[in-house]
Formats: C-alpha cells, sequence, structure tokens
C-alpha cells in the first residue's frame, strides 16, 4: 500500500438517474473541494419505458472528471484513488469485442417488463411474489436487474446474437463504467460489488455468489455476469485515454448504500432515508439478514475488503420528487421546482383534504403493486394547485410513514429518529410534514453531497486511509439539524388513515388497461398505418403470444 501523503485527495464518480457528477473530498472532511454535473437525457419511447444512452453516461464521467481536473489544475496530481457510485437496477447489455452497447441502458424504474414479470409469476406456487426472497432477498418486481435482462433477452434480436457468439456483457451502471474505464475491449475488469449485485435479483444473499437457480429461471447464461467483489477493494486502474490514467478505482457502492454510509449508518439499528427523484430508506441490520414479512426488502449494505457482508432491511418508493416534476412539467404549476414548490406549498396551512398517491409506474416498498395507478382525490371546488403541491409533498411523508411501520414490525423496536438527506431535503417545510406525520424529529444532513461522501470514505478504507474514522461511533461528525414533531399521535393517525384509504383506490387500476388498448390505440392506428405495416403487427402479436406462453 502506498504511503498516504497529507495532500491525498480522493475523487468520486457518482452516476445518478438523473446526472453524472464527478467531485473530490480531501480525507477527513464531509464538503468536497470541487465537483462539475452534466445532466443526463432519459428517453421514453413508449408509455412507462425509461432508457438512457450508456454512452452518454460514459461521455459525462469523462466530461465532469476533466472539468474538476481543470478546476483543480497542478492539484489534481494528488487524486490517489476514485470511487464509483450509481443508480442501482438499471441494465446494460453490451458487446465485449467491440464494448458497443447491445440496447440503451432500461432504467431501474422502467416498467415495460410488467408482462416478464406476468411470467416469472405463473412459474412460481401460487403466483406467489415473495417465492424468492428467501434467497436474493426480494419481491418479483420489473424493478429489479434480471426482468430486464429477460425482456432485452426476447425482444432484441442483437442481444440474443451475441449471447449466441458468447459476446455479450451484463452490468449495472456501475460496472459498465468500471469496464470502460479500465480498458474496455482491451482487458476492461468486468467486476460489480455486493450492494449492486444484490439489486439485480439474481445473487444469492447469504452466499454473495450468483444463484444457480435464479439463473436457471431466468435462463441467463452465467458467462455474460461480473465478478461480485466487495466495496471496497482495489479493482483496477484508470486504462491510459482517460483522464486520471492510472489512477486506482478502489470503491463501488449502489448509490443507497453509499449515502447510509456517508450519514455514517454504520451500526445496527441506525437508519436514513434519501430523497431524491425517488426515495430510499435503509436500516442497518448489522451482519445477521432480517427477512421481512411486511413488503420491505434485504440488501446488502455494504462489505468492506474481507470483512463480513453488513445487511440493510430497505423501503424503496418509486416517486417522490419525480412528482415535483411531473406538477412542473406536465401540469404547469410551476416553473421552477426549487424556488416555488415549498412557497407555493406554503400559500394554504393544509392540503384541504386532498390526498396525492402518485403511483405512476405502480407502488414499490411496502405494497409492491404494479397495478397501482397514479389518483388525486378529495377534490371539491375549493381545491388549488397550492394544495395540490402540499399533498405532493405530503404523499413523500406518507410514503416513508409506509416504511417506517413496515420498519417498525419487522425489526421489532421502533426508530426513535429519522437521518434524512438527498436534494429535496432543502425543502424545510417538506421536513417539518415529514417529523409531524411520522411523529419523529427528523435529522437533516447539512451537506448535499452524503451519497458521494460515503462513496469517497469507503475508497479511503481501501487504500488504508482512516481520517474519517469509518468505524468511529460518534455520528455527530455529520453536520445536521433537527425537525421536531408538532402533531399529536391522534391527529397523525387520523391523516394516516386517511392516506391508507388513497392508496387503496389507487390499486388495480391498470388492471384495466386492455380495454384502452383495444379502443382508441386501436383506431387511432387504423386511421394511420399504411396497410404494409398490419403485417408487421400481427408477426409482433404471435412473437409477443409466444413470449407470453407459460413454456417460454
Ligand atoms: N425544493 C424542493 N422541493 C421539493 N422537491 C425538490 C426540491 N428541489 C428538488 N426537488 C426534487 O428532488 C429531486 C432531485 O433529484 P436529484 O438529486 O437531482 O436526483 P435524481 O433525480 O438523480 O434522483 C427532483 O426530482 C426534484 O423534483
Ligand atoms: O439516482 P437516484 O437517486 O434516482 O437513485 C436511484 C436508485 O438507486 C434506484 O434504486
Amino acid at each position: 500500500m502506498e504511503k498516504v501523503h497529507k495532500d491525498t485527495l480522493i475523487g468520486v464518480i457518482d452516476a445518478g438517474t438523473r446526472t453524472v457528477k464527478f467531485c473530490v473530498f480531501r480525507p477527513g472532511h464531509t464538503k468536497e473541494i470541487a465537483e462539475h454535473t452534466v445532466d443526463i437525457v432519459t428517453h421514453t419511447p413508449q408509455e412507462g419505458w425509461s432508457e438512457q444512452d450508456p454512452k452518454e453516461i460514459l461521455s459525462a464521467v469523462r466530461k465532469c472528471i476533466e472539468n474538476v481536473v481543470q478546476q483543480l489544475g497542478l492539484e489534481a496530481i494528488n487524486i490517489i484513488t476514485l470511487g464509483i457510485t450509481n443508480q442501482r437496477e438499471t441494465t446494460i447489455l453490451w458487446d465485449k469485442t467491440t464494448g458497443e452497447p447491445l440496447y440503451n441502458a432500461i432504467v431501474w424504474n422502467d416498467i415495460r417488463t410488467d408482462s416478464t414479470v406476468d411470467i416469472i409469476l405463473a412459474k412460481v406456487p401460487d403466483n406467489n411474489t415473495n417465492y424468492f426472497k428467501n434467497i436474493c432477498g426480494l419481491p418479483i418486481s420489473p424493478y429489479f436487474s434480471a426482468f430486464k435482462i429477460k425482456w432485452l433477452m426476447h425482444f432484441a434480436p442483437q442481444v440474443k446474437k451475441a449471447i449466441k457468439a458468447e459476446t455479450c456483457l451484463f452490468g449495472t451502471v456501475d460496472t459498465w463504467i468500471l469496464w470502460n474505464l479500465t480498458g474496455g475491449a482491451k482487458g476492461g475488469k468486468h467486476y460489480t460489488d455486493v450492494t449492486n449485485a444484490s439489486r439485480t435479483f439474481l445473487m444469492n444473499i447469504e452466499l454473495l455468489t450468483w444463484d444457480p437457480l435464479l439463473l436457471h429461471t431466468f435462463k441467463i447464461p452465467a458467462n455474460i455476469l461480473p465478478e461480485i467483489k466487495s466495496s471496497s477493494e482495489i479493482y483496477g486502474r484508470v486504462a491510459r485515454g482517460f483522464p486520471l490514467e492510472n489512477v486506482r478505482i478502489s470503491s463501488i457502492l449502489g448509490n443507497q448504500q453509499a449515502s447510509l454510509v456517508g450519514q455514517r449508518c454504520l451500526k445496527e439499528g441506525q437508519a436514513k432515508n434519501t430523497y431524491r427523484s425517488g426515495c430510499f430508506l435503509l436500516y442497518n441490520t448489522g451482519i445477521s439478514k432480517v427477512q421481512s414479512t411486511h413488503g420491505l426488502v434485504t440488501t446488502v449494505a455494504y462489505k468492506f475488503g474481507s470483512k463480513p457482508a453488513v445487511y440493510a432491511l430497505e423501503g424503496s418508493v418509486a416517486v417522490a420528487g419525480a412528482a415535483m416534476k411531473w406538477l412542473r412539467d406536465n401540469m404547469g404549476f410551476m416553473g421552477d421546482i426549487q424556488k416555488e414548490t415549498e412557497s407555493l406549498a406554503q400559500e394554504v396551512f393544509n392540503t384541504g383534504d386532498v390526498y396525492f398517491v402518485p403511483a405512476f409506474k405502480g407502488l414499490y416498498a411496502p405494497y409492491w403493486r404494479k397495478d397501482a395507478r397514479g389518483i388525486i382525490c378529495g377534490l371539491t371546488a375549493f381545491s388549488t394547485k397550492q394544495h395540490i403541491i402540499r399533498a405532493a409533498l405530503e404523499a413523500v411523508c406518507f410514503q416513508t410513514r409506509d416504511i417506517l411501520e413496515a420498519m417498525n414490525k419487522d425489526c421489532g423496536i421502533p426508530l426513535t429518529k429519522l437521518h434524512v438527506d438527498g436534494k429535496m431535503t432543502v425543502n424545510s417545510l417538506l421536513m417539518q410534514l415529514q417529523a409531524d406525520i411520522s411523529g419523529m424529529p427528523v435529522v437533516r444532513a447539512q451537506s448535499q453531497d452524503i451519497t458521494a461522501l460515503g462513496t469517497a470514505m469507503a475508497a479511503g478504507a481501501a487504500e488504508g486511509i482512516k481520517a474519517w474514522e469509518i468505524y468511529s461511533e460518534e455520528r455527530e461528525l455529520v453536520p445536521s439539524d433537527t425537525f421536531l414533531p408538532t402533531s399529536t399521535e391522534s391527529e397523525r393517525d387520523a391523516r394516516y388513515t386517511k392516506w391508507k384509504m388513497a392508496v387503496q383506490r389507487s390499486l388495480g387500476w391498470a388492471l384495466a388497461k386492455k380495454s384502452s388498448v383495444m379502443t382508441e390505440e386501436r383506431y387511432k392506428l387504423l386511421a394511420s398505418i399504411p396497410c404494409g405495416l398490419y403485417v408487421i403487427g400481427s408477426f409482433g402479436l404471435i412473437a409477443l403470444s409466444e413470449y407470453l406462453s407459460p413454456t417460454s
């Protein structure tokens, strides 16, 4: 191990759903010294689909590193190591001989794989969503990578071809970046870490290896999968042609696990909630796995080198900040989310009994209902956009309460406070609503970069840099402020009961989808498609019915 110099710096690539960022930390400090962020375009070729260009992600990584290196000037030479943190579950398949993606990245919140879920459900006794939970910790849901891989294997001919030729590789976003940074087709390292692997639906959560039964169920060949490593070890060096050539890469963490580390929730019983597009609450259960019976998932929290893996219970919420984007972009309720959400919601004192369930793509934890769809209920002639914006903020808090209720039931020991981070937490009204709806103090981290910080800490640990005292019990090292509940228990419970009524009304909505396809869309198509395409359409239907047959 190289001697650590006092000017040592650690770089972090944070490849999120909406943005890619590169930032640099000085060991022991919680605030980054330089950063650059680039937005990533998400394509929606069909309703419910969500794709990104893997090459755009890579070029954003390059641009961000180049920009920060330029900002730091000569100091950049002190960056001795890099960490990678990433949006999880997002699935990329590429050709290892050319380095070319075989399809766009299918993003974690894409729901095209609903039919794949039905195929897998049809194979298990009683259509039991939790049938494989003992093996991989996860319920059957379009969220996880295996369903996306299976979809690609069926619907993308180029994927079929590459699998047959044994040139296809699979990776989540961490693996795609690592493989390319370490040489790509010329010897790139095809690794992932345990936290990302635990989100694929293919890893045995006990053994931390790819599980043969799951691979067989999905008919996924083992030779496309990366090797599973710990979250903190030296994986390789940046290859020639990339900025920061020869610098070691020494941590990989899924972004929600990274913020658990950054929040220093390193002891059993500590939890954090990160509010971004989605919202993810992770509860550290130590080296023992807790199997949830209330709709949470069991996931790997982190594994530092050869130390035992630490587990977490996770409550994943698909739509949190994304609902604000929808109110801005689709409803035109505001122009600037950051500047206007809080002030508009504060123009009213409550939601006027309006409830908003933003189940745009079904509901994740604790419901796991892909047939749910968004609803706004309780509208009256007095309802205004301000009420709806406030209801959207409350929806984030109610969804968090759903998770907290499930966690308390699974763990037995209720949380006494909630540590929070993520861009949405700048909204102080949201923080107060969260304290009032959950009835517990909400402790807000004063840094926006908790995810990157956790990744830097893990990279530092692999390099023997102990500056953050990662195993210290002193959580107060993360500067924070606290919001205390101002509601009574009966007020809280009355409102929560109403929320549950609203959730009930959102369930099952998508089951009626078929009838709408047979009416509007069909007739729109009949009016516009030249006759040759009917033939392609019927071939498509035959392919789809074969795919959906229980034997496939
Ligand atoms: N002041 C605010 N109040 C409410 N929501 C906000 C506020 N600022 C940002 N948001 C929401 O938070 C989310 C920020 O997401 P971001 O950190 O960019 O991560 P990602 O989209 O990668 O999850 C966006 O969905 C945005 O709508
Ligand atoms: O990039 P974010 O913050 O939307 O995180 C997405 C999660 O990792 C999905 O599981």
